[in-house]
C-alpha cells in the first residue's frame, strides 16, 4: 500500500511497449540490424517521481535491485539531459518499478524517455521532442518512440518512426520467468535475417511474425510452453526479444478472464492497447 509520502508525489507514467510484430530484414556492418516492428503502447507501467534540489546532483531515492545507480537508465538519461542543457540543478528520482526487466516491454528504455520528459519539463531545459529523442537514442534504441509516445511502425535500426493509429484492444503480457539478453538474441548464428520489408499500409497481424521468437523458444522451454498455453485462448506472440508473451483480445473481460487462468507459475498483467501513451497525456496537462 502507498505511505503518506507517496501518495503526495507527483508521479509520472513509464508506460510498457509491446512489439506486435518483429521483423529482421538485414545486419549492417556495425551488428545493429535493420528491423520493421509496430510498437504498441500500453496504458500500464512504471511509475516516477521528481524531487527538485538545488545542488547539482542526480540520485535514486532507493537503488533498483540487481541495477548500481550508476548504471540505471534512469540516473543516465538524467546526467545527460543535465550535460546536454547545462543545468545547474539536481534531483532526487523514486521509482514504482512494475515491469519486468528484461522481458522485452521496453521497461528501462520507457524510464529513461519519461526521466528526459520530465526533467526538461522540471529542470526547464526547454530541449525540442527531436532533441530528447537523439539524446535517447544513446541510452538505447527503443528510447527515442517512448519519447516520442505514439503507438509507431518502426524501420531502420529502430529509429525511423511512423506514428500508425490502431484499433485499441486488449493485451494479456506474461512472463515466463526466464531472462533473455537482447544481446545474444542479436549475435545467434540462428536468427532469421532475410524477412522481405513489408509496405505499412498492407499491414495485416497475421502475415507477421517475431523473427526472434522461435530461436528463444527453442532456448527457453519455459517461453514455448507459455506460448502454446495462450495459444489456446487468443492470437499470442513474442514481444521483442523476449521473454513476455502476449494475447490479444477485443474486450477487457476476456483478458482478465484468461488471466485469472493462467497458472501459478507464471506472472502476468492486463493492459490495453493505446495509440498516445500515459506519459504524452501527463506532458499535456504541463502545457
Ligand atoms: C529489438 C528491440 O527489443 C525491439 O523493441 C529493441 O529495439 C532493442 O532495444 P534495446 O534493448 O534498447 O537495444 P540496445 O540496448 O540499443 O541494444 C542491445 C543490443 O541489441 C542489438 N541490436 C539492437 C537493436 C537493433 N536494431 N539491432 C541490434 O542488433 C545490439 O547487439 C545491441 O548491442
Ligand atoms: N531503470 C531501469 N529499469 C529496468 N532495467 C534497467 C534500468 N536501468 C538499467 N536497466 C538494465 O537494463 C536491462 C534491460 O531492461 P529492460 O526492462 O529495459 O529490458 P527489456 O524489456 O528487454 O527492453 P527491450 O524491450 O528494450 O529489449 C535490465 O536487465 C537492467 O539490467
Amino acid at each position: 500500500m502507498p505511505n503518506a509520502n507517496s501518495l503526495k508525489k507527483d508521479w509520472w507514467p513509464s508506460p510498457a511497449k509491446l512489439n506486435v510484430f518483429l521483423h529482421i530484414l538485414g545486419r549492417l556492418d556495425n551488428g545493429y540490424h535493420q528491423l520493421q516492428s509496430l510498437f504498441q503502447m500500453l496504458d500500464y507501467g512504471d511509475e516516477l517521481a521528481f524531487d527538485i534540489t538545488n545542488d547539482g546532483k542526480i540520485t535514486m531515492a532507493s537503488q533498483l535491485e540487481g541495477v548500481r545507480d550508476e548504471d540505471n537508465l534512469i540516473v543516465k538519461a538524467a546526467k545527460l539531459l543535465a550535460k546536454e542543457a547545462n543545468s545547474p540543478l539536481g534531483v532526487t528520482i523514486s521509482l514504482n518499478k512494475r515491469l519486468p526487466m528484461g522481458g522485452g516491454i521496453g521497461g528501462g528504455s520507457s524510464n529513461a524517455a519519461t526521466t528526459l520528459v520530465a526533467l526538461n519539463l522540471l529542470w526547464k531545459t526547454g530541449l525540442s521532442e527531436d532533441q530528447l529523442a537523439d539524446l535517447g537514442l544513446a541510452l538505447g534504441a527503443d528510447v527515442p518512440i517512448f519519447v516520442r509516445g505514439k503507438t509507431a511502425f518502426a524501420g531502420g535500426v529502430g529509429e525511423n518512426i511512423t506514428p500508425a493509429e490502431q484499433q485499441e484492444k486488449w493485451y494479456l503480457v506474461a512472463n515466463p520467468g526466464v531472462h533473455v539478453s537482447t544481446a545474444e538474441v542479436f549475435q545467434a548464428k540462428d536468427l532469421p535475417r532475410n524477412t522481405p520489408p513489408i509496405q505499412w499500409k498492407d499491414y495485416i497481424f497475421e502475415e507477421t511474425r517475431n523473427d526472434c521468437q522461435q530461436l528463444v523458444a527453442n532456448c527457453h522451454p519455459e517461453v514455448a510452453k507459455l506460448l502454446q498455453w495462450l495459444l489456446h485462448y487468443a492470437p499470442s506472440r513474442m514481444t521483442g526479444t523476449g521473454a513476455c508473451v502476449f494475447a490479444i483480445f477485443s474486450d477487457k473481460a476476456s483478458a482478465e478472464h484468461v488471466l485469472a487462468l493462467l497458472p501459478n507459475a507464471w506472472q502476468g498483467f492486463v493492459a490495453k492497447g493505446v495509440n498516445s501513451s500515459p506519459l504524452l497525456n501527463k506532458k499535456e496537462q504541463y502545457k
